[in-house]
């Protein structure tokens, strides 16, 4: 934490430091609660009034943070406890209510709420039919369409609708943030971002992470473009070059999980596709959450509440709009814990239940520390929580076990096909974890100005993740702004992260679990070893520095990319071998041919309209 910029105070009593925690602590779980509700309730019905009332609930509570800092600078530490001294800092960085100026604040939040209601309500109208959201709709059509054409209309529409109207909203947020870093002691937001991870060569690590990682989605990528072109064709795809960005079967082409079946090593031995069956079976949201519940309680790790189930949010209501975009939610007051979720009944939404219900288990594990604890060592250890799970439920035998997967083979080729999935979402993810605040850090450190926020976004598109926009963008479009976490004030860098620790805490759980062979076929069901190695890590939240509470579940206090790779060994081996013919990596400097116009009876719209005005300018 840097030497905060408030003056040190005089009192050197920690006692009285203690008990006046004490007393903090109580007046900021109700402080907490109240605007925790007031967001919720906007979320989960977006409308200008309750909007507006998050808003106010927002700037009071900014008020009661300021109060908090100004009480906890009054102490002198220097020479307090490792603990008093951890918590009395974390009172001194408020984030946005930091900004002194009061309706600068209340500027932030109302651009804040502008831009998560923007992105939300956004929507692609057909010429015939009903406008489409994000989810389901525009998600849908993503994942399953396999017309060039169609998937381009889909891609270009949800741009055009969230992003160049966000610009403004973003020049300004940019401004804000960094005005309320700086009051926080920062050089800029993205140096107060990248704080939170308390070591000075974060960065570093992430780079050799990064170069570390690079070889083995190398070549994934050109497997999979190979695949592309075999089905698309040399006018949309170059065998030298990035792959268009809208043919993924996801909406930012970050987890290219959806089109497994283009992709698929070995077509008739098993593949982990749930969707099917999860249809066939009449899943709705509530057992889908169910399956997840029940395998968190087999390692003895704790279930989810009745209050969960009562005031939980798992489908798109009919009536109202809300923020789709799945979340976990803590209320502060140790009772309310939540998840918001639109959920489709597919492998994805499957995948993000553990997501989120790995969020729910966190806050509970930690409900009884003070409130300054309560959050991840980092917050790639949030992140990382469900997906370790999911690690295990997604293997063929533990699908299979609870009736997900009709057949399962042991053998090669259903490994191959296994981690082949596996690595559409895992391995296709990392680079788009990584470029994506590397773009932010460079707009609020002012290496990217806003003249060229699109051009520096598709630079970095396609220099880490291998992909170009299906038709050339312009500063026209502001592309950043059609994915959640960037109207949303989210930082990603967590994400990526979280990919990493992911495999080192399912290491760790396999061996406590007394598993023995290849990592690819662990699964740590209903084991309490497993369970209580994760519990015990998660119950420290943020009370310890991470490597500690790295050090707690896997031995070791770096984080490494040795388990991910050794996961995937056998596939990074097999895809070497399928690739000996291939160029690597997207050095050729390419676009891609025009894709048609979508739906193609639009061609004929477009050609009577055409031809309508000839005529009439003959006429004329
Ligand atoms: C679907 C998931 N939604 C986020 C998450 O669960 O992290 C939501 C929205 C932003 C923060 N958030 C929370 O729920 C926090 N309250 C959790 C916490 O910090 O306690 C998400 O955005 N994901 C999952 C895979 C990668 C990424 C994506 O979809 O790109
Ligand atoms: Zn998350």
């Amino acid at each position: 934490l840097p030497s905060s910029s408030r003056c040190q105070g005089t009192n050197t009593n920690e006692t009285q430091a203690i008990q006046w925690l004490a007393e903090y602590n109580e007046l900021a779980m109700k402080a907490y609660f109240e605007s925790t509700v007031a967001s919720w309730s906007y979320q989960t019905d977006i409308t200008d009034q309750n909007e507006q009332a998050m808003i106010d609930a927002n700037v009071k509570v900014a008020a009661f943070a300021k109060e908090a800092r100004t009480n906890a600078s009054l102490f002198d530490m220097t020479n307090f406890s490792y603990d008093t001294k951890r918590q009395l800092s974390k009172l001194k960085t408020i984030g946005d209510a930091a900004i002194e100026d009061q309706d600068k604040l209340e500027e932030l939040n109302n651009v804040l709420a502008g831009m998560e209601s923007r992105y939300s309500k956004g929507k692609v109208c057909p010429e015939d039919g009903e406008c489409l959201s994000l989810e389901p709709g525009l998600t849908r059509i993503m994942s399953k369409s396999r017309n060039y054409a169609e998937l381009n209309w889909a891609w270009q529409g949800w741009r055009e609708a969230v992003g160049p109207s966000a610009k403004e909203d973003y020049k300004r947020y940019v401004e804000l943030k960094n005005i309320a870093s700086v009051a926080n002691g920062y050089a800029n937001n993205g140096d107060y971002w990248k704080s939170w991870y308390e070591v000075d060569d974060f960065t570093d690590q992430l780079e050799n992470l990064y170069q570390e990682l690079s070889p083995l989605y190398d070549n994934l990528h050109a497997y999979v473009r190979r695949k592309l072109y075999d089905i698309y064709g040399s006018d949309y795809i170059s065998l030298k070059g990035p792959i268009p960005a809208h043919i993924l079967g996801n909406m930012w082409s970050q987890s290219w999980l959806n089109i497994l079946d283009l992709v698929l090593p070995y077509k008739d031995a098993s593949s982990i596709d749930v969707t099917p069956v999860l249809v066939r079976e009449g899943y709705d949201a509530r057992r889908m959450f169910n399956v997840s519940d029940e395998f968190f309680g087999s390692l003895g790790l704790k279930k989810m509440t009745p209050e969960f189930w009562a005031e939980s949010m798992i489908e798109k209501p009919d009536d109202r709009e809300v923020v789709c975009h799945a979340s976990a939610w803590d209320f502060s007051n140790q009772i309310d814990f939540r998840i918001k979720q639109c959920t489709d009944i597919t492998m994805d939404d499957f995948i993000t239940i553990h997501h989120e219900m790995g969020h729910i288990e966190y806050y509970l594990q930690y409900k009884d520390l003070p409130v300054v604890y309560r959050g991840g060592a980092n917050p790639g250890f949030h992140e990382a929580v469900g997906d370790t799970l999911a690690l295990s439920v997604s293997t063929p035998k533990h699908l299979k076990a609870v009736g997900l997967l009709d057949e399962v083979q042991d053998d090669y080729e259903a490994d191959i096909n296994f981690l082949m999935s596996m690595a559409l979402d895992k391995i296709a993810f990392l680079p788009f974890g990584y470029l994506m605040d590397k773009w932010r850090w460079a707009v609020f450190d002012g290496t990217i100005t806003p003249e060229n926020f699109n051009a520096e976004w598709w630079k970095l598109r396609t220099q880490y993740q291998g992909i170009v926009p299906p038709t050339p963008r312009t500063e026209a479009n502001f592309d950043p702004a059609a994915k959640y976490h960037i109207p949303s004030d989210t930082p990603y860098i967590r994400y990526f992260v979280s990919h990493i620790l992911q495999f080192q805490f399912h290491k760790a759980m396999c061996e406590a679990a007394g598993h023995t062979g290849d990592l690819l076929k662990c699964d740590v069901y209903n084991s309490q070893e497993a369970g209580k190695l994760l519990g015990d890590m998660l119950k420290m939240g943020e009370s310890k520095e991470w490597p500690e509470a790295l050090e707690k579940i896997t031995g070791n206090r770096t984080m490494t990319a040795q388990p991910l790779l050794d996961y995937f060994q056998p596939l990074i081996s097999w895809l070497e071998e399928q690739n000996s013919g291939e160029q690597l990596g997207w050095a050729e400097a390419w676009t891609p041919n025009e894709p048609p116009v979508w739906p193609s009876s639009a061609i004929s719209a477009h050609q009577t309209s055409v031809w309508a005005s000839v005529v009439l300018a003959s006429l004329v």
